[in-house]
């Protein structure tokens, strides 16, 4: 686990010193580097009558991994809709790298530098788990995936470019033997490899990951765990999840929400003892019960998301076809 590090972004913007002479002025400054993760101040979201989440704030501080968890119900993934741009919420705001994120829609993240993985996994059902992957890739190219596909001079080049860096994504991840096969062909943990080889070769700073451990087993679970770790180096990284043994062992920092509000924030240790959170998710009349000991079951786990849109159109809650809808 890494280790816990306060937000940046106060120390590393000065207050600005007065102007003392009346020298010319100076070429302007290159912008301060990014500071500040990712923030969700008191978000409110309700359908109809319910209130999903109730004032809700999490702060994602750079380089960490922080986990939101609770039980059936809690909120978790109406919380990771609004942060995905998903759901628009009645009040809140959102902040990435010190910058307010007005009107955010899904697809303005890879723009910001943020990816997310869905419960489904999305992949394309007739491209190969490379081409897969490289239609993450293709947001950073110059030209883009489809001028690549067309066979343009300079789409030439940047489809080498965008296949060995999604094949590197792929080996990245121990998955490199999976690059020519179809989704189809492979079994839900291999899908869930690709769809997060195709969300990290974009090279995001952040990464959104929506119960990335359903349908694992003990040991996929383990190697997840290794590897979100892993990722801290070169992102931040935000999980809903279920499976408490997993949040506690790899989350520095974790946010627990019932009936819509936080209950609990802080370190794994401090959240596993808070008795709100034992009451929360064993029932108040147990005493001394360990959440962390406490796996709930994915709803999903068996039912991998076979969606042809690599957007994730299938499990995008902004799907019109989608009567549970509210969208942003
Ligand atoms: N589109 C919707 N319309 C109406 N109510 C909704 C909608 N989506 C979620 N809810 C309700 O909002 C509350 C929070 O649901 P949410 O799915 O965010 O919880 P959760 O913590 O992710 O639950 P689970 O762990 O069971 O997936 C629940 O009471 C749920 O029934």
């Amino acid at each position: 686990m890494t280790l816990l590090t306060p937000p940046e972004g106060l120390a590393l913007n000065p207050p600005h010193e007065p102007t003392t002479t009346a020298d010319p002025a100076p070429p302007p400054e290159p912008a301060p580097p990014a500071s500040g993760g990712f923030g969700a101040k008191g978000v409110t979201v309700r359908f109809g009558g319910l209130v999903a989440l109730d004032d809700v704030s999490v702060d994602v501080a750079p380089g960490q991994v922080h986990g939101v968890i609770g039980p059936n119900g809690a909120g978790k993934t109406t919380f990771f809709n609004v942060c995905c741009g998903f759901l628009k919420p009645d009040s809140g705001t959102l902040s990435w790298e010190g910058e307010p994120l007005r009107r955010l829609r899904p697809h303005d993240l890879a723009g910001l530098g943020i990816a997310r993985t869905l419960q489904g996994v999305g992949l394309f059902p007739g491209m190969s788990a490379l081409e897969n992957v490289m239609t993450g890739a293709a947001v950073r190219s110059r030209s883009g995936f489809v001028s690549a596909a067309l066979g343009l001079p300079r789409g030439q080049r940047d489809e080498r470019e965008l296949r060995d860096r999604a094949m590197a994504a792929l080996v990245d991840l121990d998955a490199g033997h999976l690059a020519p096969r179809y989704p189809g062909m492979l079994p839900y943990p291999d899908q869930k490899k690709v769809a997060l080889a195709r969300a990290l070769v974009a090279e995001p700073r952040m990464l959104l990951l929506d119960e990335p451990a359903a349908g694992l087993s003990e040991s996929e679970m383990d190697e997840l765990g290794d590897l979100v770790q892993k990722l801290t180096g070169r992102m931040s990284v935000m999980l809903v999840e279920h499976h408490m043994d997993l949040v506690m062992r790899i989350c520095d920092r974790i946010t627990v929400l019932d009936f819509g509000q936080v209950i609990a924030h802080g370190t794994p240790a401090q959240v596993k003892d808070d008795p709100k959170v034992i009451a929360a998710y064993l029932g108040a009349e147990v005493e001394g019960g360990d959440p962390a000991a406490t796996q709930a079951e994915p709803t999903d786990a068996a039912e991998p998301t076979d969606s042809t849109d690599p957007t994730d159109s299938s499990a995008d809650p902004t799907d019109p076809a989608d009567p549970t809808t509210k969208e942003a």
